[in-house]
């Protein structure tokens, strides 16, 4: 039995539909706190921490799985790019240190105004450790430990050595490795996930697949018996397991079949008639598809597999069925041929050899990684078999698995080269006293110009002009700012030998090849400035996230939003420039919006540190702005306040409809025509209900659309975040002794009990025209049913999981009234106090 016990205590939990993409799941308080931050950020963070539970054991396993088990790829786990470990090996490189941690003394080369310096050195040392820790921030799916592994990993960066050529003709490179941003989670992401890494823009993710495959048959055409049977050993391993032997690592085997699309009408037919003579339609259908249907089980049938992308054009459908040791557990059909094969090892490899790079995928492990601290980022590397023409590629291996049912996820890493440093290059940098502005410049005479990017700028050289001397130009790392500073850094070609040999900001030998000291200290002035120049441009290329409160004035905003927005700016979760305006008719100042906001701030986080100067800091954060829903020109006026706010930056903005419905589609109308960003994203969030029925649901998503792409919109189901909601999943799906006994077989019956120890509380009127199945039946609890019942999503792509809830909300029988009991309330007295029944609420319409 499930309780959902909901008290006084309750939070607000959210759950956003992105409607398209739909659910995404949230949590409160907290919940409305972290929906915003996902919001705001787009990284949702339960789905993040869900995906962490699960993940973390079953990612190795599976990465360990499939090194055991794969037969062409040649495993290496652990760090083959190891840029502590080569570089340590002795080379004429100077090696690879840390950056250091102690603060710089300005003292030794102190040419300049000491307070001009500081200021500078704070602008820019704040822009790098902006731009290292960032490399990762806005990951979502990363637990702590990973985040931290990847920030070291891109901080190091990576040496490559050209496999089979001579250091001499391919000097090693050193790869910065940072997050090329999400791809979609579906079946395609090995592919979108390898274009963006490849940078390849001619070239899309549905070119790649067809690319691997027609490698694959080339090459499996041409390879030998034994060869052969090496690799369709690893295919039926993989898509037809063994299901009397091969049971270890996984509790859920799948095998795959594919069905010709153009059979689909029949087959369905067939899995009919026998459900017609009794059979249940798992069973019906996993006897018809084994019949009928192709298993991949060779280099011939897994070429068909591989070349479905998941689109009407296939010529086949994916049929999945899973197993337990018990036998069948469930049959997805995929309907709507939507399922696309899912990369693998092999077709990793035939990617890299068709593009002659190695393709290294790029594993962090988190808290159970069972690794120690040093090797938690694990190298799994795949070797084209053909020659190395070019850099390899960089993929990201981020699990969504599901109980080894597979499903990691591919995401692209870029992955930007620098030249190993050596005794023949040199860097600039600590001379002029900025620590961690590395500017690594290649002084040998055989390098006529070069462009080197910089933690915050870009440095490129100019050939030696006739005086043996040349020029270091500076550019704003800012892509929006490209406008270059020149500088004369007169090095002389003649010394051979650099003025300040220099690794990661720290000074490893004399400067006396730099003229004099007066153009030292005009470098310095010089280089201060244009990074101070870049450091606030950087600063203004800053964006800004503007919420705007719509319905400030009511009992949600101050229940619940706005305390959720203080849980977020404590927890600072909120970006660094932010304003909230609350919009409603009421005419209040912004000051008494304060005073009303700060009665319902609780320092939600226990008492924890500051929180009262936290929330003076939050309140003169809040602004109010009073006007109708319906008015474009008092939008406009909330439009001109936040332009005011938001003071050129990159503009976000984030309405959220705290509102009576029938007053939705008035307020977005004026906000998107009046008040929406012009150079950022604007979203709105439709909290419930969405209509009285279906027909109405739908109306009001059509109106919305005349002003809104749907992308736009966020519509709330907070229940779906509520802690032990979401803990449901972990439950079902990464509990090793719950999962196999989640089923009919083992569960008699399941209660969802809905509990408040509250009344209407003043809203008789919105109860009684309402109703209470309305308001919570059909959503919370029908979303906790569905999450309680549904199969394994294939992975938790928002997609994956509604598909799942869907089928469980079809297959149920529609209640009909006989089955109801309804009852009303009554007055009850306890501890002394008495409660007013339903009918007693001066809110509720008494019957005549
Ligand atoms: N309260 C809650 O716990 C929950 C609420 N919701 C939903 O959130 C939304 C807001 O809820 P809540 O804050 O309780 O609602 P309120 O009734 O408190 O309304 C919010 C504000 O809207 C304005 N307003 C109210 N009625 C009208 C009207 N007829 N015409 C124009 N403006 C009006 C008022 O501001 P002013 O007069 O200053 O303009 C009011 O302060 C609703 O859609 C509700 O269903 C969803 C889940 C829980
Ligand atoms: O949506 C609603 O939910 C609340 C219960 O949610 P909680 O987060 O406050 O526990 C319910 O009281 C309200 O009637 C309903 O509209």
């Amino acid at each position: 039995m499930i309780e959902t016990s909901v008290n006084s205590n309750a939070r607000f939990t959210t759950l956003f539909t992105p409607s398209k993409t739909s659910p995404h799941m949230w949590s409160s308080s907290f919940d409305i706190a972290r929906f915003l931050t996902q919001l705001i950020r787009a990284t949702p963070c339960a789905r993040q921490r869900m995906r962490q539970q699960i993940d973390s054991y079953n990612r190795l396993m599976f990465f360990l799985s499939g090194v055991v088990h794969l037969g062409t790829v040649k495993p290496q786990p652990f760090l083959l790019c190891d840029s502590t470990a080569t570089f340590q090996s002795p080379s004429p490189t100077v090696p690879w240190r840390e950056p250091p941690t102690a603060a710089v003394s300005l003292d030794d080369v102190d040419l300049v105004d000491q307070s001009t310096a500081a200021a500078a050195v704070e602008a820019v040392e704040k822009t790098m450790a902006a731009a290292t820790a960032t490399a990762w921030d806005d990951v979502f799916g990363l637990e702590e430990q990973q985040r931290r592994h990847l920030q070291r990993l891109h901080a190091r960066g990576v040496l490559w050595k050209h496999p089979g050529k001579e250091e001499s003709s391919a000097p090693p490179v050193v790869f910065r490795l940072s997050h090329g941003g999400e791809v979609s989670s579906d079946g395609n992401c090995l592919f979108t996930a390898s274009q963006k890494a490849m940078e390849a823009r001619a070239i899309d993710a549905r070119d790649l697949r067809r690319r691997t495959v027609r490698r694959f048959l080339e090459d499996f055409r041409s390879a030998s018996d034994g060869e052969k049977e090496v690799i369709t050993d690893a295919i039926r391993h993989m898509y037809s397991p063994d299901l009397k032997s091969g049971w270890g690592i996984h509790i859920v085997q799948e095998e795959k079949l594919l069905a010709k699309k153009d059979e689909r009408e029949s087959l369905d037919s067939a899995i009919e008639e026998l459900m017609q003579i009794g059979m249940q339609r798992e069973t019906a259908a996993e006897s018809i598809y084994r019949e009928r249907c192709l298993p991949v089980n060779d280099g011939l049938s897994w070429a068909k597999y591989m070349s479905i992308s998941g689109s009407s054009e296939d010529e086949h459908d994916i049929i999945t069925l899973q197993y337990t040791e018990d036998g069948l557990l469930s049959v997805d059909e995929n309907r709507e041929g939507h399922a696309a094969a899912f990369g693998d090892d092999i077709a990793i490899e035939c990617l890299a050899t068709e593009f002659k790079r190695e393709i290294y995928v790029v594993q962090a492990h988190g808290s159970d990684g069972m690794v120690e601290e040093e090797n938690c980022v694990f190298f799994l590397p795949h070797k084209p078999r053909s020659e190395v023409i070019e850099f390899p590629v960089f993929l990201f291996m981020k699990g969504t698995g599901w109980c080894g049912g597979g499903a990691d996820h591919y995401e692209p890493l870029i992955a930007n080269p620098s030249p190993m440093i050596s005794h023949e290059k040199v860097a600039l940098g600590e001379v002029i006293g900025l620590r961690h502005v590395l500017m690594m410049a290649s002084l040998s005479s055989s390098v006529t110009s070069r462009s080197y990017r910089s933690g915050c700028c870009w440095a490129s050289f100019s050939p030696f002009n006739g005086n043996g001397h040349r020029s270091l130009s500076f550019l704003s790392a800012s892509p929006r700012r490209l406008d270059s500073h020149e500088l004369c850094v007169r090095f002389q070609r003649k010394s051979g030998r650099a003025s300040v040999f220099m690794q990661d900001g720290a000074i490893v030998t004399n400067s006396n090849s730099i003229e004099s000291e007066s153009s030292l200290k005009g470098l310095k002035d010089e280089v201060l400035s244009v990074l101070k120049v870049a450091a606030d441009s950087d600063g203004q290329n800053q964006s800004t996230v503007s919420i705007t409160v719509v319905g400030a004035s009511g009992d949600l905003a101050k229940k619940k939003i706005f305390p959720a927005l203080f849980a977020l700016y404590y927890e600072d979760c909120l970006p660094e420039h932010f304003t909230i305006f609350g919009y409603s008719r009421s005419k209040m100042t912004d000051v008494e919006l304060r005073n009303m906001v700060s009665k319902t701030l609780t320092c939600r986080i226990d008492k924890r540190a500051n929180c009262g100067e936290k929330m003076e800091e939050f309140l003169k954060r809040c602004y109010y702005h009073s006007g109708q829903y319906d008015s474009q020109e008092h939008f406009t006026e909330l439009d001109k306040k936040l332009k005011e706010h938001e003071a050129g930056r990159i503009s976000n903005r984030l309405f959220y409809l705290s509102i009576p419905p029938n007053i939705f589609v008035d307020a977005v109308k004026c906000a998107s025509s009046s008040a929406s960003s012009v150079n950022g994203w604007t979203r709105v969030i439709v909290e419930k209900p969405f209509g009285r029925d279906s027909a109405t649901s739908a109306a009001l998503t059509k109106s919305l659309k005349q002003y809104l792409e749907e992308d736009q919109i966020f519509r709330i189901d907070h229940y779906l975040g509520k802690e032990l909601v979401e803990n449901l999943s972990v439950l079902r799906f990464s509990n090793l002794i719950f999962e196999p006994l989640w089923s009919r077989q083992y569960i008699r019956n399941v209660q969802l009990i809905f509990s408040e120890d509250f009344g209407t509380e003043g809203r008789g009127g919105y109860f009684d025209h309402y109703g209470i199945i309305r308001d919570i039946m059909q959503n919370h609890l029908l979303q906790i049913l569905a999450l309680f019942a549904m199969e394994t999503p294939v992975s938790l792509d928002a997609e994956d999981i509604r598909n799942e809830k869907v089928k469980v909300l079809r297959s149920m029988r529609p209640v009909q009234v006989e089955d109801v009991v309804i009852g009303q309330y009554k007055s009850h007295t306890k501890g002394g106090v008495t409660y007013p029944g339903y009918t007693d609420d001066k809110t509720v319409p008494k019957i005549a």
